[in-house]
């Protein structure tokens, strides 16, 4: 069933347009990337889904409900999570604090509740706090989850953001560049994850430059140019494709 639906989407920057005419979509428990060089409009493309950018033009449905117009809070509490090229961790609380910010989306209590410290609050605060260290358990978190998080190795901080994401109980999942700056025993582990995210049923859409890790992990893969899309399908097809292979290394690579 297909989950997130793009259709025909235009983003403009003054004169400049970043998006020109996106469409793919995403089923449900599906890996799907989007390459492209730098500034081919990747990360404008997740901003407009998050509801960061408002789009120039075209749709955006998630689960056949339209996007458009909602706030980053909105679009989360729809079921969509993310993480971001710079990592956004709020350094200086812990781990632990780090994800359970995420769980907080969905607890139900009252500003009541907070106050007065109802039986209500403890038990979703507890609740809250075994969600978030069954999901630095599932990223693999080796740190100290109750240090600042800005204390650990950046490697374990893209797990953080991720656990964080996962705590949303998302149903679709945006990476930005989950494997940047990691070695290749941590990028091997990214790419297990990734996949053990889908198993649990998370459809997810990656941007990533690490084309190995790509072409092993994804289901199909979208490329964008000067905000075109250009291919979409399966790593094989892409891979052999000749504008793919001209947007990646110039009209010399045919030489
Ligand atoms: N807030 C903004 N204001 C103006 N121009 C922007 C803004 N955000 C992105 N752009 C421009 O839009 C284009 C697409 O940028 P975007 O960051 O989406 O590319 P990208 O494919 O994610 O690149 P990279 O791989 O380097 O992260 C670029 O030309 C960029 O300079």
């Amino acid at each position: 069933m297909t989950l997130l639906e793009v259709k025909e989407l235009r983003l403009a920057f003054g004169g400049l347009l970043a998006i020109d005419g996106l469409s793919f979509s995403v089923n449900e428990a599906e890996i799907v990337s989007v390459i492209g060089p730098n500034g081919a409009g990747k990360t404008s493309a997740f901003n407009c889904v998050t509801g960061f950018y408002r789009p120039t033009g075209g749709e955006i449905a998630f689960d056949g409900r339209s996007l458009l117009g909602l706030r980053p809070s909105a679009v989360a509490g729809v079921g969509i999570s993310r993480t971001f090229q710079n990592l956004r961790l709020f350094g200086e609380l812990s781990v632990l604090d780090n994800v359970r910010a995420g769980s907080h989306l969905w607890l139900k209590q009252s500003v009541f509740d907070a106050l007065l410290h109802t039986p209500r609050y403890r038990r979703t605060e507890r609740e809250c706090t075994d969600e978030a260290n069954h999901w630095l358990d599932f990223v693999g978190l080796r740190g100290d989850r109750y240090s600042a998080a800005r204390n650990l190795p950046y490697g374990e901080q893209r797990r953080v953001e991720i656990a964080r994401a996962l705590a949303r109980k998302p149903r679709l999942l945006l990476l930005d560049e989950p494997a940047a700056g990691l070695n290749h025993t941590e990028k091997a582990e990214m790419l297990d994850l990734i996949r053990r995210i889908r198993d649990l049923g998370i459809a997810i859409v990656l941007i990533e430059h690490d084309m190995g890790l790509v072409m092993q992990v994804s289901e199909r893969i979208v490329v964008l140019n000067f905000g075109k899309e250009i291919a979409d399908g399966r790593p094989e097809e892409v891979r052999r494709d000749p504008a793919v292979i001209e947007a990646y290394l110039g009209s010399d690579a045919h030489a």
